[in-house]
């Protein structure tokens, strides 16, 4: 037992307050006024100055293992997220094999257990080795303890598969998460459809190509009942449909990432595949509809889509290097320092699409401070100001786009289940 003191933390009505925070065998078995005597023999946690928050929680996360080690693996890709205040993460299905099958699930199970440092919530594919052609085992696959069915990496192509998948995750209560991308409208392009794909003379991915899977899918979500959850959204289209899927009562959430909230492709610099990810960026509107959707939840949470690359695969030039870019160790600082110090957000309303919105979206036990709740928790640092460093990364892969960018809101400790599992000092 030991009392994290002098946390600076949101109470229930939002007000921002000091407190002690007993922690006792994994639980938060008490959260006490400053004012309250600290007991002698008690081990005392400093959080003086800090704030105290949730532990975040990643429901989109690329751990690359098994098969793809040399990317990441669950001992890296863990520590990359308690750096980054995570301290839940799910990891998709596109990993050699393809989590696909009830022994692949076991053995992402047995890695977190006995080398990853955070909680990890394994999701399953929804086709066999995510071919599109045959459906898995949902039932296996539930009962071997994935969250979710999603074919992460690519869209599902069939709406007839699509709707297969959404009756049985329904009748097993499972969501269906959806890469949204139609294959016909994207063939070999690297970039959005817009003007940086024009300076380049490059093809561009077309916002259709997201946006016409979301509206089917909405619709096969409405004719089976299964809650349907939406990938990395990136265009004003598919937020159009998904807001318009809400008001009239269909079950559908949605997540964004930082990249997606932050920059446009505009910013791309010239032909530099750390600014290649998919979806690509999208032009100035688009990230502007993010920002709207995300405030007003029509986006309900936040996600990184933490995707690491090695930098062999990266400098293969931004028509022939892989997608996607990491992000569990600048997702706060940025979103931090670009929407909260800038007095854009509340601080509150960013926590809570990190913390309180993903555990409510996915039925998680956790995401919150509370007595009696899970001791998950990050300590922030909301003043020092520091830049991006992918040298000093805990995640293998260096591949960001935020290079040098001046940060505040950096994590100094990470607890789950009451275990301080990464702090700044060791
Ligand atoms: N987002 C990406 O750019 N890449 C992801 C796949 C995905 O999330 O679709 C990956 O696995 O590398
Ligand atoms: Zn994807
Ligand atoms: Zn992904």
């Amino acid at each position: 037992m030991y009392i994290l003191a002098n946390a600076q933390m949101f109470n229930n009505q939002g007000e921002l307050v000091n407190r002690h925070i007993w922690i006792e065998d994994g639980i938060i078995s008490r959260i006490t006024d400053v004012e309250v005597e600290l007991p002698e023999q008690v081990e005392i946690v400093d959080a003086a100055g800090k704030f105290v928050s949730p532990g975040f929680i990643d429901m989109h996360v690329h751990l690359r293992e098994p098969g793809f080690e040399h990317k990441e693996t669950i001992a890296t890709g863990t520590r990359s997220a308690a750096k980054g205040g995570f301290t839940t993460i799910a990891c998709m299905p596109n990993t050699k094999p393809v989590i696909d099958t009830p022994e692949t699930v076991q053995f992402i199970h047995d890695k977190t257990k006995s080398e990853g440092i955070v909680k990890v919530l394994p999701y399953g594919a929804i086709t066999k080795n995510e071919l599109g052609r045959e459906l898995t085992d949902f039932e296996g696959l539930k009962e071997a303890g994935v969250i979710g069915f999603t074919d992460d990496g690519v869209g599902v192509q069939s709406a007839q598969m699509m709707k297969d998948a959404m009756a049985r995750a329904h009748a097993l209560d499972m969501p269906v998460i959806a890469h949204c991308e139609d294959d016909t409208l994207v063939k070999g392009a690297a970039v959005t459809d817009g003007a940086f794909a024009r300076k380049y003379g490059l093809k561009g991915i077309p916002n259709e190509s997201e946006a016409i899977h979301v509206g089917r899918d909405i619709l096969l979500s409405e004719a089976t009942g299964v809650h349907y959850h939406v990938c990395h959204v990136s265009t004003e289209q598919s937020i159009r449909l998904i807001r318009q899927a809400k008001q009239i009562g269909i079950r559908v959430t949605a997540e964004v990432c930082p990249h997606h909230l932050i920059l446009s492709d505009e910013d791309i610099p010239g032909l530099d595949a750390n600014w290649k990810m998919n979806p690509p960026l999208r032009s100035p509107r688009d990230v502007e509809a993010c920002i709207e959707a995300i405030e007003d939840g029509t986006i309900d949470i936040l996600v990184t889509d933490h995707a690491p690359h090695s930098a062999e695969e990266k400098a293969r030039g931004m028509e022939l290097a892989p997608f996607g870019i990491v992000g569990l160790e600048t997702a706060f600082p940025l979103m931090y320092t670009k929407f909260v110090s800038t007095g854009k957000w509340s601080l509150e309303l960013l926590v809570k699409r990190m913390t309180a919105d993903p555990a409510r979206v996915f039925r998680l036990n956790t995401g919150r401070l509370e007595e009696g709740a899970p001791a998950d928790i990050a300590v922030i640092d909301l003043e020092t100001e520091r830049e991006v460093n992918p040298e000093t990364f805990a995640s293998k892969g260096r591949n960001t786009p935020f290079t040098d960018w001046k940060l505040k809101g950096w994590p100094v400790m990470t607890i789950v289940d009451g275990r301080i599992v990464w702090s700044e000092q060791v």
